[in-house]
C-alpha cells in the first residue's frame, strides 16, 4: 500500500520538525490523502446556541430545512429538493445514560468503544468532575472557541481504553507539544498568564476524572500543560453544516437553466439572511486531532487545503497547485483574510497561536509590509482553519 501514497514524511533539516512530501506528481484539485481523527470534539458552547451534531463524528443531526429554519429564525422557510438532505433520522441513536446523540449506530458504537465507556458515567451526572471542568472551561473560553477541553478529557479516555494505552500515549506524543519554542522566548497562548488558575483547576478536576498510576505522567501539571499545547498547535477546526450539504447536493443536480437561477437566488437570499441573524456563525463547529495532517506545515503560500467534503469528521487533504515530486506539501494555518496581512502581522498570529517563526518561502524571501491590505488591529482568535 506504501507504494501508491501519494506522500512522505520527512524531517526537515532547517528546524521546521517533521513535514510531508509529495513522492509523485500531484495535479490541482487532486486528493492527496483523506482521513479520520485520531480523536476529535465539538466545542463547549454548541449545545446552548442548538447546534446539534452527532457526538462522534459531527455530522449535523438536524435536517438541512431546520437548520435553514433555525439559523434564518423563520419557521415558516421550506426548501425544495428535501430528498437532498442527507440526514437520516431514522438512524440516529442516543446513548441511554448520557444522553449523548449519535448519527448511527455505528458511530454510537465506535465512540463507546474508543473513549465513551470511560466517560459515560461522569458525563451522566451534572456534579461529577468532567461537567465540572466544562464548565470551568467554558466561562473562561467563550465562542469563538478554538478547542474544547473535553477533547482532553477524550484523549485521556482514548489512552486508557486502548489496548496497549502506553503505545497510544506515545502516539499522542508524537504530535507537537513543547510549551515553549527552544529559546524559551515564547509560551503558547492557552499557557498564558491569564489563565494559569485554570490551568491548576483543569489539572485537578482531570486527577480527580481520569487518573491513573501507570499514566501519572498525563497527570502532572506539565502533563496537563503538555495536552493543552498539543491540542493548541495541532488541533485542526471542523465545522458542519446540513444546509451546506444540501447547497452542495442541489448544485450538482441537472436542472433546467431557468430552474438552477431560481434556485441559485433562494439560496443566496437564504445565506444573506442567516448571515443578518447569526453572523458568521453557521456551522456546528469543533475540532479534531489528526495524525497525518498535523505533519503538514504551514506556508504563506500554501498548495494544498484541508475540506470537509463529507459533512463529517473525516478530513480531506487536497491540492490547490500543482505540486511536483519532492516538493513540501504545505497548507496554510492562516484564513485568506490573515494571509493578505503584512509579513510583521502573519509572523505575529502565528507565533501566538503555534510559536513559531514563519520560514516559509514567502516569509524568508519577501519585504511585502507595504503590501499588507488591511488594518492590523483585529486580534486574531483562528485555530488550523481556513
Ligand atoms: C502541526 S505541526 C506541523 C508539523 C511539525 N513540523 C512537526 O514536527 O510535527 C505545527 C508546528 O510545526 C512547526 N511549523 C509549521 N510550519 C512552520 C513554518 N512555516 N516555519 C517554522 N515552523 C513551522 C511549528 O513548530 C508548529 O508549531
Amino acid at each position: 500500500m506504501e507504494g501508491n501514497l501519494r506522500y512522505e514524511k520527512q524531517y526537515s533539516e532547517s528546524g521546521k520538525g517533521k513535514l510531508l512530501v509529495a513522492r509523485c506528481f500531484i495535479p490541482k484539485g487532486a486528493e492527496i490523502f483523506s482521513e479520520e481523527p485520531l480523536i476529535s470534539c465539538q466545542f463547549a458552547w454548541n449545545k446552548l446556541y442548538k447546534y446539534k451534531a452527532c457526538d462522534h463524528c459531527m455530522k449535523p443531526l438536524e435536517t438541512a430545512e431546520e437548520n435553514a429554519k433555525r439559523l434564518t429564525n423563520d419557521p415558516e422557510l421550506a426548501l425544495p429538493f428535501k430528498e437532498q438532505c442527507s440526514v437520516t433520522k431514522e438512524r440516529h441513536t442516543q446513548c441511554q445514560k448520557c444522553q449523548a446523540e449519535y448519527c448511527s449506530q455505528e458511530c454510537q458504537t465506535q465512540a463507546y468503544q474508543l473513549y465513551h465507556r470511560m466517560l459515560c458515567d461522569m458525563l451522566s451526572s451534572p456534579s461529577s468532575s468532567l461537567n465540572k471542568l466544562q464548565e470551568i472551561w467554558k466561562n473562561s473560553h467563550y465562542p469563538p472557541e478554538t478547542c474544547n477541553i473535553l477533547l482532553i478529557a477524550r484523549m485521556i479516555a482514548r489512552i486508557r481504553q486502548a489496548e496497549n494505552p502506553k503505545l497510544m500515549f506515545q502516539e499522542f506524543l508524537s504530535f507537537v507539544h513543547d510549551t515553549s519554542d527552544q529559546e524559551q522566548q515564547y509560551v503558547h497562548k492557552l499557557l498564558g498568564n491569564q489563565f494559569s488558575e485554570i490551568q491548576t483547576m483543569v489539572n485537578s478536576e482531570l486527577r480527580e476524572a481520569l487518573f491513573d498510576e501507570d499514566l501519572s505522567e498525563i497527570f502532572s501539571i506539565e502533563g496537563t500543560q503538555k495536552f493543552l499545547c498539543l491540542i493548541g498547535r495541532n488541533g485542526q477546526g471542523v465545522g458542519t453544516s446540513s444546509f451546506g450539504t444540501w447547497v452542495k447536493n442541489v448544485e450538482d443536480l441537472e436542472l433546467p437553466e431557468s430552474d438552477k437561477t431560481a434556485l441559485d437566488l433562494l439560496i443566496d437570499q437564504i445565506y444573506e439572511k442567516m448571515n443578518e441573524v447569526n453572523g458568521h456563525f453557521l456551522n456546528c463547529e469543533g475540532s479534531g486531532l489528526y495524525s497525518l495532517h498535523s505533519c503538514c506545515n504551514h506556508s504563506c503560500t500554501p498548495n494544498a487545503e484541508v475540506q470537509f467534503p463529507y459533512g463529517n469528521h473525516t478530513l480531506q487533504l487536497v491540492a490547490t497547485k500543482d505540486i511536483e515530486s519532492g516538493e513540501e506539501i504545505e497548507i496554510s494555518y492562516l484564513d485568506d483574510c490573515q494571509l493578505r496581512r503584512s509579513k510583521a502581522t502573519r509572523q505575529q498570529i502565528l507565533l501566538e497561536n503555534y510559536m513559531f517563526l514563519c520560514q516559509c518561502n514567502k516569509c524568508t524571501t519577501d519585504q511585502d509590509d507595504e503590501t499588507d491590505e488591511s488594518s492590523d488591529d483585529d486580534e486574531s482568535d483562528e485555530n488550523m482553519e481556513n
